[in-house]
């Protein structure tokens, strides 16, 4: 008797605690604009049952709420979404706050594990410092030859075209110089632009964006059930057999490589595999020279499935997204045009390299611009550990989800003039550095943000001066939906031409 009341006593203790604390939390956030929440759901109502509707319905709350920062109490996780730049970055740049949303790794670690992206504590601090020099500006020269190596293989496909679907060429296109520049291996996705793997990785970010909105994600007995765990296993296999692929060929060369290296001493030193700065698979599979640590296989596959989706699938959207407005607005395709001219006079095949890149400076902003229209990533998030305080003197409790809501940003009249408009040259007058940040910042900003610009400008620099584009016309208008990463459900059609210079 006396055990069951100090349990029972126990039980109501923590009990009190939980709803203390949330009592706390709750007049914390009480202090930002937000609607009444029904207990249990609380908002989540508001958010549809339509994951790719959910982040257009998030943009309605934000216009609703004064385009501010806003609170939502979604199931049990409370969230602020945060559009305020100053607010951005106190938030990006905190030294410890560097933990993901609940959600967004419940979405992500099905396909993904527990990878660079979704990991915290050890495991981050030890991938992030071991790959981190394979995106060192060093190793940029490297890497913006081979994107001009896949740009050969690129047009001898478009070539033969007149009309292409961008998606299709750019994701072969950028999945090809991910494998070439990191993994060390030559895929020739190009050759095959309809293989299973581009389907799969497509699905993988319908998925996630599924898996972010639905409330009952974390019931893992009723998700098995669902067609959606079935559909996810079905992914899941295809990126692993490509990591898998990627990593048995690349274990191939090195030990073909090594056996080399023993039999001709001198040249030991001179090769990649001992330099170790470019091929960010060698140091996952030699971690134990780069790091003192041997990673298992496991961890090896995730991280190589991770790079490779996420580097390809941002990139390729982001890229086909610049050539639709090229496309779209001639007088923008004229200017990239002459400045390509400046730089390289008539001659039309003249290979980019790291310095001609950096004047590339309207491109620059046309991509910039293409990326606010149409955000590559729609938000990203961090799960606060602690209180943290804004700079207003408001603070933000323990246990909230910070979202950071790039569609919202990029959309505030107060940090772009005539936002609805698409103009790159607003990116030549001073703006808050903290109001465009498609790369995030701090910490924990994108590893591969260098290298994803080298391949941008690259690309566009080299396929501006061979080809003229155009909307594909009538009925292919893309039809855009923001999932966590925005795209078109048809596609990026566009027409092609050789170009001729006058
Ligand atoms: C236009 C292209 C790209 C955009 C817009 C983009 C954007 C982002 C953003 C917003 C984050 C989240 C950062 C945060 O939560 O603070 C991120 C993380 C990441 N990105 Fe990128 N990215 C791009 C290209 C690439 C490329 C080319 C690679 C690699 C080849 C890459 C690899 C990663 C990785 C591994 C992370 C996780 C980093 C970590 O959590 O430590 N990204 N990226």
């Amino acid at each position: 008797m006396f055990y069951l009341l100090v349990v029972i006593g126990a039980i109501l203790l923590c009990v009190y605690c939980v709803l203390q604390r949330c009592n706390r939390n709750w007049k914390m956030l009480r202090e930002y604009p937000g609607d009444y929440r029904l207990p249990i759901i609380g908002n989540g109502l508001q958010l549809g049952f339509d994951s790719e509707k959910s982040s257009d319905k998030i943009f309605k709350l934000w216009k609703k709420h004064g385009m501010k920062n806003f609170r939502m109490t979604v199931g049990s996780e409370e969230w602020l979404l945060v559009t305020n730049p100053d607010d951005v970055a106190t938030i990006l740049n905190h030294p410890t706050q560097l933990c993901k949303q609940v959600e967004r790794n419940t979405g992500m670690q099905p396909l993904f594990g527990n990878s660079l992206s979704t990991s915290e504590g050890e495991r981050w601090r030890l991938i992030r410092k071991l790959l981190t020099p394979s995106f060192h500006f060093k190793t940029l020269e490297k890497k913006i030859d081979t994107v001009n190596e896949h740009c050969d293989r690129l047009f001898e496909l478009l070539d033969e075209e007149d009309r292409i679907d961008a998606y299709k060429y750019l994701k072969a296109f950028m999945l090809d110089t991910v494998c070439s520049s990191l993994m060390g291996v030559d895929m020739k996705f190009l050759d095959s632009i309809d293989h299973p793997y581009f389907e799969a990785g497509d699905t993988a970010m319908k998925i996630i964006t599924e898996n972010y909105f639905s409330y009952w994600r974390s019931l893992p007995c009723l998700i098995t059930f669902t067609k959606l765990y079935k559909e996810t296993q079905r992914i899941a296999k295809i990126l692993d057999a490509m990591s898998n692929d990627v990593i048995s060929q690349r274990r191939k060369k090195i030990q073909k490589l090594i056996e080399y290296a023993e039999n001709n001493k001198n040249h030991v030193m001179e090769h990649d595999v001992l330099t170790g700065k470019e091929c960010l698979l060698d140091r996952l599979i030699l971690s134990k020279l780069y790091c003192g640590v041997t990673l298992t296989e496991d961890i090896i596959s995730e991280e190589v499935k991770l790079v490779c989706w996420t580097g390809h699938h941002t990139t390729g959207l982001a890229l086909s997204h610049a050539l639709y407005f090229i496309a779209k607005f001639p007088e923008v395709q004229h200017k990239v045009l002459q400045e390509q001219k400046l730089i390289f006079g008539n001659d039309r095949f003249k290979k980019p390299n790291h310095k001609e890149i950096n004047e590339m400076k309207y491109l620059e902003a046309v991509i910039k611009e293409s990326i606010r229209v149409l955000p590559a990533i729609t938000k990203i998030s961090r799960h606060l550990k602690n209180d943290l305080q804004l700079k207003d003197g408001r603070v933000v409790p323990a246990n909230t989800t910070v979202v950071i809501f790039f569609k919202g940003m990029y959309q505030d009249p107060k940090l772009f003039t005539e936002p609805e408009k698409y103009n790159p040259d607003r990116f030549f007058s001073p703006i808050h550095n903290y109001a465009f940040v498609p790369f995030s910042s701090g910490p924990r900003n994108c590893i591969g943000f260098r290298f994803a610009w080298a391949a941008m400008k690259g690309l566009i620099s080299n396929i501006i001066r061979r080809y003229e584009f155009s909307l594909a016309g009538p009925g292919t208008e893309p039809q855009f939906v923001y999932r966590l990463m925005t795209e078109s459900s048809n596609g990026i059609q566009l027409n092609i031409k050789r170009r001729v210079y006058s």
